[in-house]
């Protein structure tokens, strides 16, 4: 069981996350001793480890609002506070003085499943027994006592990284909940962290006003951007312009952007929580059930891998291809190919193949133009890459004048992205080739929906969770955290420390059941 006795670490002693140390199975303590150092890990920066006397102050944050009310009932009491948005907070005092807070010490079990065997399908086992490890995380939601008085705050949101299907959703949200608390000042960053540094750019200021209806279009209404300034610039700016919160939308970049002004707050020991909400369509964030915009994504790519099938279908020999997101995770192409029951071959980064060769993905094309007609290959745009030749201008320069390469310097985005070439048009153009040598008439069909199905508006399931997150973010940040990013975790709502969930992109496990389901569904063989 976790302890809530954690000794508080000092500032420096927080920036300093630990990689978990080998673990020493044969010390009889070493289950201890793990579960304490999990517990430091994904303990989360607080405003007091800087600030120890910052002193708390009851929640403004309302669980019920009414304009007016009249209710005497005996032996209950009504506790009235002004909302901060023309209302009244009320809550309800009985003997168990219910109030509907978060306490501090609630916490979330991580992982759910007890495997009792390393061979257990999916099995993530910390020593050779695969002995039941509890490991708890830090819940979301409201507190009693929060560390900014709404009338000192000034908010800011920013959204950073590529499209994602809720990006005005979360931002809608936050500005309700801030408003809820009695916060007044809330701008927002305009096109990313580049909105922090480019002088032409202003704070978008927001209310609810504004951000009433946004959610009803996708996009973000504040504009996205890669690359940006330094930390310390934009730091710098957020001095000037009094910021004292910062919601920061985005993905694992975004995050480590995040954490570097949390940990640049720190240091210059600016009261400022800094507090984030993952966003990536490609769902590499760890450690939580989904990102918000994925389903939404896996939805509307149904449409897409609806036409390629309906043209494959309709043509003699038709061979469909669709490629979806995904740079390093083939999350989306996986859920899709199961939602769809359209796709008979599935290509994600995770998963090695070869497209020529006897056991090559064109040799099954072959076999299903022979048995079924028609064929449809789903691949997710990080698949199949080391078939591509992606290089920087000066490699082409280099090996065009027949000098040695000085090293893999792939072309890169102003993010530091690699960027990928089309494995889409690869395959399309290889599978006419292969065809064309067999001498087999093929028709192929090339759909690349992928900026369509990240431009559109949430659906209602990532709707409900996007208002969660953003909910979330706001009553963590007036908890005092910073540093802390919101997610999902077996249905639950948590608080996380960043460097936790950025350590690496989330990729689809080869060895899961969701993807050995996914290869039921399409009946493809192994393409090695
Ligand atoms: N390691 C990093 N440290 C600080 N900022 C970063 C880092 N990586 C990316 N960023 C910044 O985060 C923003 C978004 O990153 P990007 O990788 O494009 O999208 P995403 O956050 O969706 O992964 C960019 O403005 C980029 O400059
Ligand atoms: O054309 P852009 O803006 O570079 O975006 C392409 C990338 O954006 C994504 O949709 C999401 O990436 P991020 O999470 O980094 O924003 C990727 O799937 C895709 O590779
Ligand atoms: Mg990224």
């Amino acid at each position: 069981m976790w302890s809530s006795r954690i000794p508080k670490r000092s500032g420096v002693f927080a920036e300093i996350r630990k990689q978990s140390p080998a673990i020493d199975f044969s010390d009889p303590d070493w289950k201890i001793k793990y579960q304490t150092d999990f517990q430091w890990r994904f303990n989360i920066p607080h405003i007091t480890d800087i600030f120890p006397d910052a002193a708390p102050i009851p929640s403004t944050f309302c669980l019920k609002m009414s304009r007016s009310f009249s209710l005497s009932l005996p032996m209950i009491k009504f506790t009235l506070q002004d909302s901060g948005v023309g209302g009244f907070c009320w809550w309800l005092s009985t003997d168990e003085e219910w109030h509907g807070y978060i306490n501090n010490n609630d916490r979330v079990l991580l992982k759910v499943i007890h495997f009792s065997s390393p061979t257990s399908a999916g099995a993530e086992c910390i020593d050779p027994d695969c002995t039941w490890v509890e490991q708890w995380v830090h819940r979301a939601g409201p507190r009693e006592k929060i560390y900014f008085k709404p009338e000192e705050v000034k908010a800011a949101i920013v959204t950073c990284g590529g499209l994602c299907p809720g990006l005005n959703d979360v931002i809608r949200q936050i500005v309700i909940t801030l408003e809820i608390y009695g916060v007044k000042k809330i701008v927002g960053i305009p096109f990313g962290y580049r909105g922090f540094s480019d002088n032409d750019l202003s704070e978008m200021p927001l209310s609810r006003k504004v951000v009433q209806n946004i959610h009803l279009s996708g996009g973000s209404l504040l504009g996205v951007s890669r690359g940006g300034p330094s930390v310390s610039d934009m730091v710098d700016r957020m001095e000037e312009n009094g910021i004292n919160m910062l919601f920061v939308l985005g993905g694992n970049g975004t995050h480590a952007g995040a954490n570097a002004i949390h940990n640049e707050c720190r240091k210059r020991r600016l009261k400022v929580a800094v507090v984030g909400v993952p966003k990536t369509i490609d769902n590499d964030i760890l450690l939580m059930d989904k990102t918000f915009g994925f389903d939404t994504a896996v939805e509307e790519a149904q449409r897409a891998i609806n036409s390629a099938y309906i043209e494959a279908h309709s043509a003699y020999h038709g061979i469909g291809v669709v490629k979806l997101m995904g740079r390093s995770s083939g999350f989306i192409a996986m859920h899709a190919a199961l939602a769809s029951g359209q796709i008979d071959i599935c290509l994600i980064p995770e998963v090695p193949f070869h497209l020529h060769g006897p056991h090559g993905v064109l040799r099954h094309l072959k076999y299903l133009i022979e048995t079924k007609g028609s064929a449809v290959v789903c691949v997710a745009e990080g698949a199949g890459q080391d078939f591509i030749l992606v290089v920087l201008s000066e490699k082409l320069i280099l090996l065009l004048f027949g000098a040695e390469f000085p090293g893999e310097n792939y072309a890169t985005d102003a993010s530091g992205n690699i960027v990928l070439g089309d494995i889409g048009v690869h395959i399309q153009q290889e599978t006419k080739k292969y065809f064309k040598e067999i001498g087999v008439h093929v028709d192929v069909k090339y759909i690349d929906p992928t900026y369509m199905i990240r431009a559109c508006r949430a659906n209602a399931s990532d709707g409900i969770l996007c208002t969660v997150l953003g909910q979330n973010a706001v009553h963590g940040a007036f908890a005092g955290y910073s540093g802390i990013t919101v997610g999902i975790c077996n249905t639950h709502y948590v608080y996380f420390p960043i460097p936790e969930v950025i350590s690496h992109p989330r990729a689809v496990d080869p060895n899961s059941r969701m993807w050995h389901r996914c290869l039921t569904s399409t009946g493809q063989p192994d393409f090695i």
